[in-house]
């Protein structure tokens, strides 16, 4: 296979061979393009949705082994130098996704780089027609390649002059900005010394003025993760430069260079941002995308603004992200539980961190989808990606793990679904629910308690309450517990412990149900563990700020079998201590009744009240679980039938008899001895009546 020239008529062959490249019989170089276009596709992929981020991080992976030697290459053909915006990323998620693989590569170390020292040197002797193309600039429907612009346009390769314009302009800055790059010769030199930008006549604005105009206002429109002052220079620049790539700077294009703009901060435009771009840059980025024809949807909307240059997904959805009025607490529906789809980042109804939502089915047609659940927070771990001012403190795995782990993607609860305990519903409903629908109305002394504790033998529905406050306050549910927190990430459980309440912030409002909170919020003892005590601390510090803050809308839940166990600190912080009994008759009676209805069975009222009268004593959960065992009657009672070929309307109806012999295997799990710790302690601490 020929290497790519920057003959049109070569690049066009070479295009259409450009994804078949397999075999060993190809040149370095081609083998760096194949990298290249498959690392920009899986970025469109994950950037559009059309792969999650683990398998976008997969992909990465599997190219960054297989293309090695490219990316750690020296070759000034092949090596990082041409690719390094895309290697850089890499790195980043490497980091992040494996601590296998490591690239010698950081953002720190590449401006020193001999290789690219040394293209810079080249770039800055070369005649661009020289130059050949890597990426090749390109309209985007033509589907055919060209590096230098000048004279092009005459070849039909643009479709419209101010393409052509547009190109010529990018070849003609390109060479400006070498100069700019190679003056005094030193990359250092390049942080500090890079004029402000001001809108003023050059290169670009003798091709198109009001371009000119068009191209430092979208400069504007895509700053650096929110720093506006950093320039955007892409890494482009540096490769491209001697490549001509077409990829340029312009020193009008230039975003102002603060004087203490580092090298971190100008690498992360460099690696982070080839998609802060100077327009010049976009169309050939385009031309490797549109041959991957999914994305071809970003055209129209440059052309609606009639601007001719490429603005890739990800770009847009940082310019649709920044326009949105962030940090702002959300409104979310009433009884919405399992039916809001939010994204992380209070105020975002679909931003970068909306495309991972989780394919939940719908479950009550309302259009927001059928799951509390939130998307994961791709977004923290996308490196490309803006995200919520605060959670960039926080380890992105923490945020992924809080999201697929932590938050409850569990179906909807209503109240009615709890049988009993009137008084702890009617006093959540009061002092919480209420508060969350309408934080106007309860100020003050109305607002809401930012800790509750429910206590009570287990199984007896404190976790349902728990999900049914999330559910009928449209807050998020974030659910753990709090041995895991303490076993499952040791020595990260503090850190684990922060990043839950800053997810929690983002997603308000929010519910925090911690189970087992005991384990959590123990007294001290000599015995304790360090960790622990700091879990605790940090526990402790959290809910005083979601205390404090008047704003933050977050609802700490604990509950717990042992409440006797919690730290005198702690229990002061959980101002509303609901007891949460055993079910008496009725509400035994409510469960199976209410169970019963599902299935088809005989059960008459005197014998639903006789198993209620038998089951004195049992919690909700000791009475699913009865009627579970009591469904099974009826196909026991099937012996010498094959199960296999039996229909189902040959199934008896569940009889009193079947609850007759589950009574005989299930037995009340709770002591009486238990009970009277509750009960005194609920008359200690407790808030019942
Ligand atoms: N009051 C109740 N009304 C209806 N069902 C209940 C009730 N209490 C418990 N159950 C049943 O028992 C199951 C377990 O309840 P849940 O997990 O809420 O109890 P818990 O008090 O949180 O238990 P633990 O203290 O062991 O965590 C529920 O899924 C439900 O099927």
């Amino acid at each position: 296979m020929d290497t790519p020239t920057h003959s049109t008529l070569h690049l066009s062959d070479w295009q259409k061979s450009y994804f078949a490249v397999t075999s060993g019989t190809c040149t370095p170089r081609q083998k760096a393009d194949e990298y290249r276009a498959k690392l920009l596709r899986v970025q469109y992929a994950w950037a559009n949705s059309e792969i999650s981020q683990v398998c976008a991080a997969n992909l990465f992976k599997k190219y960054a082994e297989k293309y090695s030697a490219i990316i750690d290459s020296d070759n000034t053909e092949t090596g990082l130098n041409n690719y390094a915006e895309n290697v850089l990323t890499l790195a980043k998620c490497q980091q992040n996704d494996s601590d296998k693989w490591q690239s010698a590569l950081t953002t720190d170390n590449v401006l020193e780089l001999k290789c690219v020292q040394e293209r810079m040197q080249a770039g800055k002797n070369l005649h661009p027609a020289q130059r050949a193309p890597a990426d090749a600039c390109v309209p985007a429907d033509k589907g055919v390649s060209a590096s230098a612009a000048p004279g092009l346009s005459k070849l039909g390769v643009f479709s419209s002059a101010r393409e052509a314009e547009l190109c010529a302009g990018s070849a003609k800055c390109a060479r400006q900005g070498l100069d700019i790059l190679q003056h005094p010769s030193s990359s250092k030199s390049l942080q500090s010394s890079v004029p402000p930008v001001t809108k003023t006549s050059g290169t670009l604005a003798a091709s198109s003025p009001s371009l000119n105009e068009q191209v430092h206002a979208d400069f504007q429109a895509t700053p650096l993760f929110g720093s506006k002052d950093t320039a955007s220079i892409s890494l482009k620049m540096l490769s491209n430069s001697c490549d001509s790539q077409n990829l340029s700077l312009s020193n009008q294009s230039v975003p102002a260079w603060s004087a203490n703009s580092g090298k971190r901060k100008a690498f992360y435009s460099l690696a982070d941002e080839g998609s802060t771009v100077n327009p010049c840059l976009v169309p050939c980025q385009a031309s490797i995308m549109t041959e991957n024809s999914s994305f071809s949807g970003n055209r129209s909307r440059n052309e609606e603004s009639g601007f001719p240059s490429f603005r890739t997904a990800k770009e847009q959805l940082w310019v649709d992200q920044k326009k949105k009025p962030q940090n702002l607490p959300q409104r979310t529906p009433v009884s919405s539980y399992g039916g809001v789809k939010k994204s992380l980042g209070a105020g975002r109804s679909r931003g970068p961190f909306g495309k991972f939502v989780p394919p939940v089915p719908k479950q009550d047609g309302n259009e927001n989808g059928g799951a509390q659940c939130k998307p994961h927070a791709g977004g923290a771990a996308d490196p490309l990606l803006p995200v919520d001012e605060r959670l960039k403190s926080i380890e992105p795995k923490m945020v992924e793990l809080i999201m697929h782990e932590i938050m409850d993607h569990g179906p909807p609860v209503n109240w009615d679904d709890i049988a009993g305990v009137e008084f702890a519903k009617a006093t959540i409903k009061e002092i919480v629910v209420w508060p969350m629908l309408r934080p106007d109305i309860f100020t003050g002394l109305r607002g809401p308690p930012k800790g509750i504790l429910l206590f009570g033998p287990p199984g007896t529905g404190k976790t349902l309450i728990g999900k049914c406050i999330a559910c009928q306050s449209g807050a998020t549910f974030f659910s753990i517990s709090a041995s895991s927190l303490t076993s499952k990430w040791v020595g990260e459980g503090e850190k684990m412990v922060r990043a839950l309440f800053t997810v929690a912030r983002c997603q308000q409002p929010a519910v925090i149900f911690i189970d087992e909170i005991d384990s959590l919020l123990s007294q001290r003892g000599e015995g304790e563990h360090e960790s622990s005590r700091r879990i605790k601390t940090e526990f402790l510090v959290q809910l005083d700020g979601a205390t404090t803050s008047s704003e933050d809308r977050i609802l700490v839940v604990g509950a717990t079998n042992r409440p006797q166990e919690i730290d005198e600190a702690a229990r002061r912080r959980l101002v509303k201590r609901l007891y949460i009994p055993l079910p008496e008759a009725s509400a035994r009676k409510q469960i199976v009744t209410r169970l019963m209805s599902k299935e088809h069975c005989s059960l008459n009222d005197e014998e639903i009240e006789l198993i209620v009268k038998k089951s004195n004593g049992f919690s909700g959960a000791d009475m699913t679980q009865l009627c579970r065992e009591a469904s099974l009657g009826p196909i026991r009672s099937l012996q010498s039938m094959d199960i296999a070929t039996i229909m189902p309307d040959q199934v008896r109806p569940i009889a009193f008899l079947d609850f007759e012999s589950a009574f005989r295997t299930v037995r009340p799990s709770v002591s009486s001895k238990d009970l009277e710790l509750y009960e005194t302690w609920n008359q200690t601490f407790g808030c019942g009546r």
